[in-house]
């Protein structure tokens, strides 16, 4: 759906995007990962057209990117923008008209939203009124209100609490059932797992990895395996392992952590343990986002 081919920015003292490229494909949750200053934002207001890539392109649909396609994006900024003097109603009417809905429309829309989000009594309050959490509810209607078939969501979950946070990562779940393509920028590892079905890694201005989340989990795991048996089992590592952790676990077991040598699976080990130990369990270690994203990050500074 979106295509970003060889872009490249540069500020004036600063090249903000080196030759990054990507797809993210329609009806995906598309995670857009990086350190502080990597260039996230600066690709997402390329995407929304707020500034232009110096060299480069984007595409929508095979489009190169035109004003009308923002009709067809819903983009919650980093930075949130309220006017706080509006009431909640008037700020929610404004903001949905100005994406092309008529009045009618906007009004029903946005009720529906409140009643999802039990906010109704909210109408007529001042937006300085709100708490920070409350404000960001509002903004993630304002940007959503118009059915985007594309959402771009800088740092969704900033500024809310775990209920708030489960709610909208549930919203934004049932946003890609009903067929939109979202893509977000996040620090947080744990809802990148969650949600995203692919990601892209952007460290110092380039992408540095990228691809299905599932698949780069794979790619990155260790050979590594979790073995349990009975905490009285003794046994003899074969000479192709290493062990790298043990714990004990209740109900008199223990949890062997058991590193294989490149060219070994885990049928090699459990025929050198089945005949030393009743195995309970064998689970293979695979890394996290949070530890694939540290690595990643790492190793290229
Ligand atoms: N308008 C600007 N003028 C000059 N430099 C800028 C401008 N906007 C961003 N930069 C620089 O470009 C780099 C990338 O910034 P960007 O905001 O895209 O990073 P980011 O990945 O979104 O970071 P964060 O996770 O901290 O929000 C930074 O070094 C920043 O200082």
């Amino acid at each position: 759906m979106l295509t970003i081919k060889e872009v490249s920015k540069v500020y004036v003292n600063h090249k903000a995007l080196n030759n990054v490229s990507f797809e993210v494909k329609e009806g995906e949750i598309f995670g857009l990962l990086g350190p502080n200053g990597a260039g996230k934002t600066t690709l997402i207001r390329i995407i929304n057209q707020i500034t232009a890539p110096d060299e480069g392109t984007v595409t929508l649909n095979g489009e190169r990117l035109k004003p009308d396609h923002i009709s067809q994006i819903g983009y919650l900024p980093e930075e949130r923008g309220l006017y706080k003097k509006m009431t909640v109603g008037e700020q929610c009417m404004y903001l949905a008209q100005l994406k092309g809905m008529s009045q009618s429309e906007a009004k029903r829309e946005i009720k529906k939203w409140f009643e999802r989000f039990e906010i109704g009594s909210w109408w007529n309050k001042k937006v300085e009124e709100l708490s920070k959490g409350m404000a960001q509810k509002l903004q993630f209607i304002t940007t959503v209100v118009h059915q985007p078939k594309l959402i771009i969501l800088d740092e969704p979950f900033s500024g809310f609490d775990p209920i708030n946070t489960s709610l909208i990562k549930g919203e934004i779940m049932r946003l890609k059932k009903e067929g939109a393509t979202i893509m977000l920028s996040t620090h947080n590892m744990g809802s990148v797992e969650e949600i995203c079905d692919s990601f892209a890694l952007i460290n110092r201005s380039k992408k540095v990895l990228g691809g299905a989340v599932s698949e780069v989990k794979r790619e990155f795991a260790p050979n590594a395996w979790e073995i349990v048996i009975p905490s009285e089992s003794q046994i003899n590592l074969p000479s192709f392992s290493t062990l790298t952790d043990e714990q004990s676990l209740a109900e008199g077991r223990k949890k062997l952590k058991i590193k294989l040598n490149e060219d070994k699976s885990l049928n090699n080990l459990l025929q050198e343990l089945i005949p030393q130990a009743p195995i309970i369990a064998a689970q293979e270690v695979v890394p996290t986002m949070n530890d694939i994203f540290i690595e990643v990050v790492n190793a290229n500074n």
